[in-house]
């Protein structure tokens, strides 16, 4: 059974050389936490969440306010600095779709690598289902992504990140993807994707789409819950993707 148990989890960006070195400067480390000259940012600041199976949670707040950090940090890709963070089935972190991504191997050696990376055996039988939902042409499977338009790259990192189902599904705004063709598409496979999924983190800027889709909205305030409101449950189906990066 998937489930997200964080406690008191926080997480420090270490900013190293983003400071000067001056006596002043050292003077006054230690009233911006500075610690041997490193200066930190705590980007999740002590947050408690426990989701189980079913759960829809929007996390919202202003720019800077943690919702990626916050993603990030369930994802795994940092481990966090205090606290603890368990997660119990496999997710799908929909995060920045160039993790992980080198640009000069060729396209099929690249989505061959992202399958292993979740944890999946990449038969030619999978790459070639995921290059079908692409609609690129054949011959571009064998050519490095440095060659690829911005557009046909989204196409490939999509459809590879959304080719299995996830227990855990993480969204952070960043559907704009390519052409309307593709993006009808895409919206299609992400509804599903969602569907399927027994828990759904999606971070946003616009609470219309957050209210429609989420039975719990976390709003953030400086890496900290600021406030956490119930949603009426969504009505059937009412979900709508297509939005900028703020
Ligand atoms: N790689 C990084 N290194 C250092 N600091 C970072 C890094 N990424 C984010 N931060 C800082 O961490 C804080 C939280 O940033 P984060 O991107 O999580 O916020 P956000 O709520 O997702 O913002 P937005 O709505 O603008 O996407 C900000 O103060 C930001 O400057």
């Amino acid at each position: 059974m998937a489930s997200i148990s964080l406690r008191n989890a926080s997480l420090d960006y270490p900013l190293y050389g983003a400071y000067d070195h001056s006596l002043k400067r050292r003077l006054l480390g230690h009233l911006i936490r500075e610690q041997s000259g490193m200066r930190i940012i705590r980007a999740v600041d002590n947050i408690t969440i426990e989701a189980e199976a079913g759960a829809r949670i929007g996390l919202a707040g202003p720019n800077g306010s943690g919702k990626s950090t916050l993603l990030r940090l369930i994802a795994g890709v940092y481990p966090p600095s205090c606290g603890s963070v368990a997660i119990k089935g496999n997710i799908v972190p929909l995060l920045g779709l160039n993790a992980g991504v080198n640009l000069d191997f060729v396209a099929e050696d690249n989505i061959a690598l992202l399958l292993r990376i979740s944890g999946r055996k990449p038969t030619r039988a999978i790459i070639d289902e995921i290059w079908a939902f692409t609609e690129l042409e054949e011959r571009m499977q064998r050519l490095p992504l440095r060659m690829f338009s911005s557009g046909m790259l989204m196409r490939v990192l999509f459809a590879t990140a959304t080719a299995f189902p996830a227990d855990i599904l993480l969204l952070d705004e960043w559907l704009s993807v390519v052409d309307e063709n593709f993006s009808a598409k895409a919206q299609a496979r992400l509804i599903k994707l969602v569907s399927q999924a027994a828990i759904v983190i999606i971070a946003s800027h616009d609470q219309p789409l957050l209210r429609r889709t989420c039975s719990t909205i976390i709003n953030l305030d400086h890496g900290r819950v600021a406030s956490t409101v119930a949603v009426e449950p969504p009505a059937t189906h009412p979900f709508e993707l297509r939005e900028k990066r703020a």
